[in-house]
This record gives structure tokens, C-alpha cells and sequence, in this order.
């Protein structure tokens, strides 16, 4: 009966053969031009058969320049439910896999997403799969068909079947009568897959093997002849990543990035990781997050992106998890991933919360939730069952199954553990710590942990890292300052325009200092038209868990500056004083006392300074003495007295006792700190012999005599214990100090009228005309050099060359 209906079959494809062998260059515009995918998948099964692709280099080309074209003019988001254009799609995939299989895979991914409703798309991809000899791939891939709703469901039950019981061929001819609108392309798709098939067996220690398709495998497709036919084609191995996210497809995307993953171990090979960089940050850029975080593919891209992090700081790790799990709450294995990560470096209290707080947000599978769970309450440092836990660990994968996802694997190092899907790893070989540069690692990161004793090469070459804000793509050029729970950033857009990036961890925050965050960052927002001293806000982002800022970017802090530097110019402290005024007269205008000023508050942008933050936001603690001895967290340097007897504040922070005026106190010790180099009370390192000068009045601050009278005035003013008497920003502003006068030069060091005398004698006594010329010039270079006329020096000199 089949081979009847074959023969039929054959005779008429041969009349099709005969009847289509004119040019189609030019009808396929007209074909295109009916915007009708029906049409267009007739046409192209038509051409098709013209040649064989498989053999023929020319026609296959072709063919996909016309399938690349109708793709052009017709939309996938337009036409993806169209069952011809579905058709398309799969067949387009299918001739890719001609030339590399890897892009096969992505094109498969696009044609699942988009025409999900379609069971043939999806027993298409998993025959595709599993004739590589990905069969859990292929099962999973038929279980998601399932779970959404893909039609006729009884023909992906039938292909599931097939798997189970280990058949090379998903579906067969028998299951025409079972559906019959969709098998006819379905048994093309199956003798598509078992080509792809005998080339898996072929090639399978290869990746640049060689497979063949057979002409002597006929089936039908709508009632005409599709030929497939073997023959020895090169796979193209090339990689084309630029389709690859033009596709928009977070299915492609990862199936890319883990392709590429494949070809080494990032953990040790530089330039991969460097790629790998691009790519994840690539495909950011092109698939916003704020768009596509509920895909489950691109929940595992950030992870997996966050897990790559970890080679190289774990502490950016974890804000990338962060960010993964605040935007991708609903998948349970995004958590279980960052609770993973947490268990590496040991904080296990860390991890519990965090699947806590997946199990608060609903996250699923729960089932999952629960077991990771259970493991970590038992002990254990995998917190997911493996199936493989017989083998032996450090080289090989943990497949992970749960309901929802099928593909979750953790590696087995022995303490380090990623939950998305990831390569063979090779322990590090001892020439890797060549590469490592910088500081020494911290101890205890994650990497130190899983390879013991073996340092990791810490990758510091130029960063292709990103960060996306409101779905714009910020690049990254380096740390730039670190706040209690925050780091800042520079960063480039597309347009190379320079910003600072400030991210803020509300991991560990709780609601109230969330809330005052919030309240800064509005107030920030809200002062920006007022004055041109207080820090640009351009947007931000705010969840749950983290805050993004995009701000300008300053050249740097005043502490920094201040530290740099051992003297201040005079109209460069002017300039940079009245900035100050202006910066903490805004914020007193709009009812907003500081209260907790210090040079690191303010930051240099374009020669001028700027506030950066108001002092709203309840700082988290820092848990690093660097960051508090840089940041001057915590410093009594610049604090009011009133400040320090207002003992009734328990929160630390100012209370009802500080007004604007605590604010002066603070501006006068950061201007005395520029005018003598020390804050007034800096010398007193016991801290409460401090707290007890700063309010002591018999305790008298220095004020050494300066040239510029009006400053000595203007910090005298400042300093004053008593707030009522205490000069205001106002007055400040109005004092002299600031008005535009001439400066009085500074005095140059003229020598003395005896060490002249003396020099002058010095070189009246020298005898030859030559001595008294070098004596000359060394006077002369003495004095152009600015250092002090020395008589000995001098007398010296003249005798002998410097
Ligand atoms: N816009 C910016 N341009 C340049 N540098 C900046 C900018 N914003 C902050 N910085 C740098 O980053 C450092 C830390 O800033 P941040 O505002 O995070 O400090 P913080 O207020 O102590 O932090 P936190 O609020 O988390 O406790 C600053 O001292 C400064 O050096």
C-alpha cells in the first residue's frame, strides 16, 4: 500500500520536476509580494525540488537567500501562528542544519517560540535533538509542547512514546490516520531528522565531521515529493552570533551561549571568558531585560551569566544574581542558583534566606524549592539531587530534572555548583596562575574554595561587562567608589557618553532604610532644576532588591582630592567653597538638613563640586574597614557638638536638636581641612578624648595666621559651638571671602637682606671670571626652581659643577 501510494507519488513529482524548470529568481518577488506564507511555502517546496540541497552547494544557498527573504518581508511576530509559515520556519532550520548545526538549533528555538501551537514544530526540534543524541533535550522539548497546549497533543504523546522506548524516529507513517492535517510534513520532518541522524552517528567524536543525506528516501509533504538524499557536505562550524540575537530569540540566544560555553573551560582560558563577556553582553543589549524577563531562557542566561561573574568577582556575582532573582522571581531554579552560590562561600544563612524568600514569591517549581531546601538544612553543599552522582566528581555533569525544567545541571566541583546548564570542566592546570595579575584574591571566594589550593587567573583585561537600566545598555569601565551597601561605576552608553552608575544592594536592607532610599533618591530627582551643584540624576531603577542610579560622572571625590594633594590653591578652595554653599543652601532650601558632611559627599565634575547624596538614606553598614577608612563612614572629623550632646538620637543620626547650622560646622572642618591640611580635631585619635573636645569650649581650635584674612574669618565663623551664633549658609554666602577681589600675591621668599650680603660677598671673592659665572648660574637656577637662596649652597656650588 505505502509503496503504491510512493510510486504515485514519485511519477508526480516528476511532472512537477518538469513543469518548474524555468528561472524562479524573479517570481519570488511576486510570490513575496502576495504576503501570503501559503503561498510562499508552496513556492518554496517548489523550488526545492529543482535540485537537492544537500548536494547541490548552489541551490541550497538559494534557497535560503529566498526563505531568508520571505522571512524579511514577513514578520515572524505577524505570521508565527500561520501553520505554512511554521512550516517555513522548520524547513529553514532543517537546511541550516546543512551547513552548521549549531545555528540549526537556534533557527529550531525561533521556530518553537514563535509557533508554539504547532506539534510538528516541536517533534521537528526534538527529532533534531535527539538524532544528536540529546535525548533528554528532545524529551524536554516535548514535555514543554505539552505543558503549552501544542496541537494535536496526541502526536506529541505518540513522539514521547517513541523516546521512552528508545526509537530513532518520533513519529511514523501508521500515525498519518491519527492526524492527519499535520503528518505529511511530519514525516518529511522525520526523514530530515534521521538524516541529521545518521550524521550524528557519523560524527559524533566530530564536530566538523561529515554526514550525507539519501536520495533514496522518498516521502510526501501536501500531497508532493520531498527528496532527501545523503551526501558528503562539510558542516560549517562557524558561528554566526549576529543572527543569532537578531532572531531576538532568548531560545537561540542560549543555545549560542552555551554552544559557545562548550569550547573550553572559561574558567581557565581568558579569551573565551572575554568572549563569553561580549556575547552575554550583547545579548543584553539587544534582549531588554525589562522585556524578556519572564522568559525562562533568559532567566537562565542571566544566571548563567551571574555564575561566569563569579570567575572573576564574586562580589559582582552576587549583585548579578540579585538582579537575576528580583526580575526573574518566578522561576524556582534562578534562586536556587544565587542560594547555590551563597553555599559556595559559605554563607549558608545567606542561602536559606534566599530560598525563603523564593518560596514567600511563589517561585516554581516549589517542589524544587523544597528540596534544595531540605539538602541545605541536611548539610549539604549541592543543594539539587543529581542523577549522576555515582560518577566520579570533577569532570563531569549533574543533570537535574524537575517538573518544570528538565535541564538544570549542576557541575560537580566539590564546592562550587552551577544550576544552569554548563560544560565539562577541567581542574585548572598550574600554568593558569600565570595570568593571574592585580591584588591577591580575597580569601574564601568561591573559585579558591572548588579548586583548593590552585589560585584562579583574575581576569582583568578591559570589561565587556554591562549593565541595563530602564533596557539601555551601560558599559562598564571600572569601579569608581563603594558605599556602605553600594558601588558606583563608569560607564560608557552606545553613544560613548561617560556616566556614573551607582547600584545600591537592598538585599539586606529593611523596609525602613528601602523607604529612605527611596525618599533620597526622590529628592535627588526633585532638587536636580534647582542647582547646578547638586549631582545630575539621569533615571534610575528601583525594585525590591536593588536600586540602580544613572547620574553623571565625577572625576573624583573631594577626600580623594584632598588626599592627593599637600596644598590647596587658594581660588581653587574659593571656587570649590562657594559650590558647597550653593550645594547645602538647595538642599536647606527644600527642608533638608544633611547633618552628615564630609568630603566624600561632594565629587568634582567639570572643575566644579558637586553633591552627591543628601544624607536621607539610612546607610547600610559596611562589613569592610577599607570601605569605611575610604569613604569615611563614620568619621566624628566633621561632626556639629550639638550633635554629640543630642545623646537622645538612638538612631545614630541627627535628631531634632540639628539644624542647617550643624550643616556649617561641617562645611567650616571640610574648609579648614583645605585651608591647613587637617581637620580641627583630626590630631586627637583617641574618639572620645575627641568627642569631648569638639564640645568642650575651653578647648580652643588652632587657627594658625593665614595671608587671606577673609578665610581665617570665614572658618572662625564656621566653628563656633554655639549653633544660635553660628555664621548661616546664607551669610556665608555674603561674606567677603567670596567677593571678587584681587587676591594679594603670595609673598615670594625673597632671602634675606644678610644671606644677600653674604652671597654677594661670597662671589665678589671669587677669583676667576668662570667660578663666578657657574655661581651665577646656580643662583639663577636656584631661584627660577623656587627653592631658597642657600648661601653654602651657593658657595659650594661655585666652586665645584652641581
Ligand atoms: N556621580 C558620581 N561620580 C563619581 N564618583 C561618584 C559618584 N557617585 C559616587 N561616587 C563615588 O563613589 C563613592 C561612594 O558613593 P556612595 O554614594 O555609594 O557612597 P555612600 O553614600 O557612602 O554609599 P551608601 O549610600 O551605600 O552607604 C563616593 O565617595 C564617590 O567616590
Amino acid at each position: 500500500m505505502i509503496k503504491q501510494q510512493i510510486a504515485m507519488l514519485y511519477q508526480k513529482l516528476n511532472k512537477i520536476k518538469k513543469s518548474l524548470n524555468e528561472d524562479d529568481t524573479d517570481s519570488i518577488n511576486q510570490v513575496i509580494s502576495s504576503n501570503a506564507p501559503e503561498t510562499c511555502w508552496r513556492y518554496l517546496m517548489d523550488l526545492e525540488r529543482k535540485g537537492d540541497p544537500h548536494l547541490d552547494r548552489n541551490h541550497l544557498s538559494r534557497l535560503m537567500d529566498f526563505y531568508t527573504r520571505v522571512f524579511s518581508s514577513m514578520p515572524l511576530g505577524k505570521h508565527g501562528q500561520n501553520e505554512s509559515y511554521a512550516r517555513m520556519l522548520v524547513r529553514f532550520a532543517e537546511l541550516k542544519a546543512i551547513q552548521d548545526v549549531n545555528e540549526a538549533e537556534a533557527n529550531f528555538n525561533v521556530a518553537r517560540s514563535h509557533s508554539q501551537d504547532f506539534a510538528f514544530v516541536h517533534i521537528a526540534h526534538s527529532q533534531f535533538e535527539h538524532s544528536q543524541g540529546n535525548t533528554k533535550r528532545a524529551i524536554y522539548i516535548l514535555q514543554r509542547a505539552i505543558e503549552l497546549d501544542a496541537k494535536p497533543k496526541e502526536l506529541l504523546e505518540a513522539a514521547l512514546q517513541s523516546l521512552y522506548s528508545g526509537k530513532a524516529q518520533l513519529v511514523c507513517a501508521e500515525d498519518k490516520e491519527n492526524a492527519p492535517g499535520q503528518l505529511l510534513s511530519l514525516i518529511a520532518i522525520v526523514m530530515s531528522a534521521m538524516v541529521l541522524f545518521c550524521f550524528r552517528q557519523t560524527s559524533a567524536s566530530s564536530t566538523s565531521s561529515m554526514f550525507a543525506l539519501s536520495s533514496s528516501k522518498k516521502t510526501t509533504v501536501d500531497g508532493d515529493f520531498l527528496s532527501l538524499k545523503v551526501s558528503k557536505i562539510k558542516v560549517n562550524t562557524t558561528y554566526n552570533f549576529n543572527q543569532v540575537i537578531n532572531s531576538n530569540s532568548p531560545e537561540s540566544c542560549e543555545t549560542y551561549l552555551l554552544n559557545l560555553e562548550k569550547r573550553g573551560n572559561p574558567h581557565t582560558d581568558v579569551g573565551l571568558f572575554t568572549k563569553l563577556k561580549d556575547c552575554y553582553s550583547k545579548v543584553f543589549s539587544r534582549l531588554p531585560l525589562g522585556k524578556h524577563s519572564k522568559n525562562e531562557s533568559y532567566a537562565r542566561i542571566l544566571v548563567r551569566y551571574a555564575e561566569l561573574k563569579g570567575i572573576e568577582d564574586p562580589d559582582e556575582a552576587q549583585d548579578h544574581f540579585i538582579v537575576a532573582r528580583s526580575n526573574c522571581k518566578g522561576f524556582a531554579f534562578v534562586h536556587i542558583a544565587h542560594a547555590q552560590f551563597e553555599v559556595s562561600q559559605g554563607k549558608v544563612n545567606k542561602a536559606a534566606s534566599i530560598l525563603h524568600k523564593a518560596q514567600g514569591l511563589n517561585a516554581k517549581p516549589a517542589e524544587l524549592l523544597e528540596v534544595a531546601m531540605r539538602n541545605l538544612k541536611a548539610g549539604k553543599k549541592q543543594l539539587l539531587p543529581t542523577e549522576e552522582e555515582q560518577r566520579p566528581p570533577g569532570t563531569e555533569l549533574f543533570l537535574l530534572h524537575s517538573k518544570e525544567d528538565s535541564f538544570l545541571h549542576l557541575s560537580s566541583f566539590p564546592s562550587l555548583s552551577f544550576v544552569t546548564p554548563v560544560v565539562k570542566r577541567d581542574p585548572i592546570p598550574a600554568s593558569a596562575t600565570a595570568h593571574r595579575v592585580g591584588p591577591a584574591q580575597q580569601p574564601c571566594t568561591p573559585l579558591q574554595v572548588s579548586y583548593s589550593q590552585t589560585p584562579q587567573p583574575r581576569i582583568t583585561a578591559f570589561s565587556n561587562d554591562s549593565i541595563t537600566i530602564k533596557g539601555k545598555q551601560f558599559f562598564i569601565l571600572k569601579m569608581i567608589g563603594r558605599g556602605g551597601s553600594s558601588k558606583v561605576y563608569q560607564v560608557l552608553d552606545h553613544k560613548k557618553q561617560l556616566f556614573a552608575v551607582k547600584f545600591v544592594n537592598l538585599e539586606e536592607a529593611d523596609a525602613q532604610t528601602v523607604e529612605s532610599y527611596k525618599n533620597e533618591i526622590e529628592h535627588l530627582n526633585h532638587l536636580q532644576q534647582y542647582s547646578d551643584q547638586i549631582i545630575k540624576l539621569y533615571d534610575y531603577e528601583i525594585t525590591n532588591s536593588y536600586i540602580y542610579m544613572l547620574m553623571e560622572c565625577g572625576n573624583l571625590d573631594l577626600n580623594t582630592w584632598l588626599r592627593n594633594r599637600k596644598t590647596v590653591n587658594p581660588l581653587e578652595r574659593k571656587f570649590y567653597w562657594k559650590n558647597m554653599l550653593e550645594a547645602v543652601q538647595t538642599i536647606h532650601k527644600h527642608g533638608i538638613v544633611h547633618s552628615d558632611l564630609k568630603p566624600a559627599n561632594f565629587v568634582i565634575v567639570n572643575a566644579s563640586l558637586k553633591l552627591i547624596d543628601f544624607g536621607i538614606a539610612n546607610r547600610i553598614q559596611p562589613d569592610v574597614t577599607s570601605i569605611m577608612k575610604d569613604s569615611q563612614v563614620g568619621t566624628l572629623n566633621y561632626m556639629p557638638p550639638e550633635a554629640i550632646k543630642d545623646t537622645s538620637s538612638k538612631s545614630g543620626k541627627a535628631s531634632s536638636k540639628i539644624s542647617p547650622k550643624g550643616d556649617v560646622w561641617s562645611l567650616g572642618c571640610i574648609l579648614y581641612c583645605m585651608t591647613y591640611g587637617k581637620t580641627p580635631f583630626q590630631s586627637i585619635t583617641n574618639q572620645i578624648t575627641k568627642l569631648h573636645a569638639i564640645i568642650d569650649p575651653s578647648h580652643e581650635i588652632e587657627f594658625p595666621d593665614i595671608s587671606e584674612k577673609d578665610l581665617l574669618d570665614v572658618l572662625k565663623r564656621c566653628l563656633v559651638r554655639n549653633p544660635r551664633e553660628r555664621i548661616s549658609i546664607a551669610e556665608l554666602l555674603e561674606h567677603p571671602y567670596l567677593q571678587l577681589q584681587p587676591q594679594p600675591p603670595p609673598e615670594p621668599e625673597h632671602p634675606s637682606d644678610s644671606n644677600l650680603r653674604k652671597i654677594l660677598t661670597d662671589l665678589a671673592a671669587l677669583q676667576s671670571p668662570n667660578s663666578i659665572i657657574r655661581a651665577a648660574n646656580n643662583l639663577a637656577k636656584m631661584c627660577n626652581s623656587g627653592r631658597k637662596l642657600d648661601v653654602a649652597e651657593c658657595a659650594k656650588s661655585s666652586s665645584s659643577q652641581l
